[in-house]
Order: C-alpha cells, then sequence, then structure tokens
C-alpha cells in the first residue's frame, strides 16, 4: 500500500469579492510510496501549492479523498509537517527554542526535549548555532532551522512549499544537496513544491508535473538518478534529458496562457 494515495481530489475556491467558484485542482490521482522523494512542478498558478496544502489538511476538499497510511486526511495532523517559503521562526527564541517549539505544542518535556532539539539542529548542520536568534543567521540557516523544527517532531511526511524559493542561486543549490543529506538520514516520505525545474530532478524520485485550468497532473516522470546525489549530476547526459522534457512541459502551459491572454 502506497503511503500517500490521493484519488480523484477536487478543490473548489471562491474567486475574490464574488460568490462565484472555481474549481483549482481537479481529478488528480498521485499515490507517494513511504520514503519517496516527489517534486512539483508546473506553470504559475496551476495549483501546486493548492495540492500540497490539501495533503496538509490545510484545504478543505471538495471531491475525492486524500489518505496518508491508509487513514483519510480530514484536517492537520502530527503525521504531516509543512516548510514554507518564508522560515517563520519565533524572532525572540534561539535556534533552539525555536525547534523546542515544535516539541512543547506535542507536548515534549524535560531533557527529552533538549536532546531531541539539539540532535535535529545537529542533524542540520546548525550545532555551532543553537544560541543564535534568527535575525543573527543567513537566509539558508533559518530555512534550515525551519527543516529542524519540522523533522523534529518526527512526522511521516515532509511537505514543503518553495522551501529555497527566497534564496539566492548559489545558496539553492548548497540547500538542495543539503536538504538530500538530511532526507537520505531522516527517511522521510517528502512532496516539494518548486519552481525549479534543475531542483525538481535533483531532489525527486519522481516529478508531477502539473497543468493548469484547472489545475490537474499531466505526467509523473520517474527519476532513475543514482543516488546519492551530488552537483556533478547536472551535467549528465540523463539530467540533460529529463530538464528537455520538462522545459516542454512548461514551455507548452506558457504558450497557453499566451493564447488565453490574447483571446481575451
Ligand atoms: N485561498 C484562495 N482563495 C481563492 N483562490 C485561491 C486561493 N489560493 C489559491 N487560489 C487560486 O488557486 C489557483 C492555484 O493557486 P496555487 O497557489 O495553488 O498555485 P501554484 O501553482 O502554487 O502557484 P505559484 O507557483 O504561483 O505559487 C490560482 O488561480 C490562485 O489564484
Amino acid at each position: 500500500m502506497a503511503q500517500i494515495e490521493i484519488r480523484d481530489l477536487g478543490i473548489d475556491y471562491r474567486k475574490p469579492k464574488s460568490t462565484e467558484v472555481f474549481s483549482a485542482v481537479d481529478s488528480v490521482a498521485l499515490s507517494v510510496e513511504k520514503g519517496e522523494f516527489v517534486t512539483i512542478v508546473g506553470s504559475s498558478g496551476c495549483g501546486k501549492s493548492t495540492l500540497l496544502m490539501a495533503v496538509a489538511g490545510l484545504v478543505g476538499l471538495a471531491r475525492g479523498s486524500i489518505e496518508i497510511d491508509g487513514k483519510r486526511v480530514d484536517g492537520p495532523g502530527p503525521d504531516r509537517a509543512v516548510v514554507f517559503q518564508e522560515a517563520s521562526l519565533l524572532p525572540w527564541r534561539s535556534v533552539r527554542g525555536n525547534v523546542k517549539f515544535g516539541l512543547e505544542m506535542q507536548r515534549w518535556s524535560g531533557g527529552d526535549l533538549n536532546e531531541r532539539a539539539m540532535q535535529m539542529i545537529r542533524l542540520v548542520g546548525l550545532g555551532r548555532f543553537s544560541d543564535y536568534h534568527p535575525h543573527q543567521l543567513s537566509g539558508g540557516m533559518r530555512q534550515r532551522v525551519n527543516i529542524a523544527r519540522a523533522l523534529a517532531v518526527d512526522p511521516e511526511v515532509l511537505l514543503m512549499d518553495e522551501p529555497f524559493g527566497a534564496l539566492d542561486a548559489q545558496t539553492r543549490e548548497i540547500m538542495g544537496t543539503e536538504l538530500l543529506r538530511i532526507w537520505e538520514r531522516a527517511k522521510k516520505t517528502a512532496l516539494f513544491v518548486t519552481h525549479d525545474i534543475d531542483e525538481a530532478i535533483f531532489l525527486a524520485d519522481k516529478i508531477v508535473v502539473m497543468g493548469r485550468n484547472p489545475g490537474h497532473i499531466k505526467e509523473v516522470i520517474k527519476v532513475d538518478l543514482p543516488r546519492p546525489r551530488n552537483e556533478a549530476i547536472l551535467d549528465s547526459d540523463d539530467f540533460h534529458e529529463l530538464r528537455k522534457r520538462l522545459r516542454a512541459h512548461l514551455a507548452e502551459d506558457m504558450s497557453s496562457m499566451q493564447l488565453v491572454q490574447e483571446v481575451a
């Protein structure tokens, strides 16, 4: 049995200042195996975040179902942790305090809590910075704290919405490699939304390519590149081939968007 099973998913939103409802995601079916790293790509507004938030239990479903380990998702739960684009850290708490915060919410306490927090901080490579406060960290370091906080509560599934979107290209690449190292040790199932084609390939066991109007899955591409991966893989023929395939998908979406704008 797959760990995440999405069947015939549909999500509707209300248009701003209107009673009219539109379908943001429709007829989405997806299976994700335990421990798999799945990236989600597609042009802006095609429903990537909506799909991720639905798995997080933060968006209501209009149609279909989502199951995690056979249990229907009907709201947020401790089996899932979300990492957003902006590191949402408490500025008055240290790195350790921030990581402990998530654990406190789940009623951890005492020495266990401190040990668990430090274990996660070391896992993301910030052992020396545990007493620093968010304003004393770089953007990449802040996102590591965010990831440590998400992993600390030991979720089954890690949901990431453009977690490196606000970082510069070089830091982003470093964070990608770091994330894979962490993921390989933490052995979590991961769903990762990104605009970046190279990032989508580099991280994934499989890539979900979404199309728009309404958001749907166009293709699921299996990535057979060997692991562990490093930047050298970006120059391999297989990587180039996958990049070409994804670019073609996105170009197709862009040209259909232009057509809609011209007709309008
Ligand atoms: N809370 C909301 N209420 C109404 N419409 C929404 C809401 N959230 C998203 N939408 C709309 O739903 C559609 C899908 O949005 P979503 O953010 O899921 O797309 P996305 O692929 O993640 O976009 P991007 O890549 O730009 O972040 C868009 O048309 C967006 O405007």
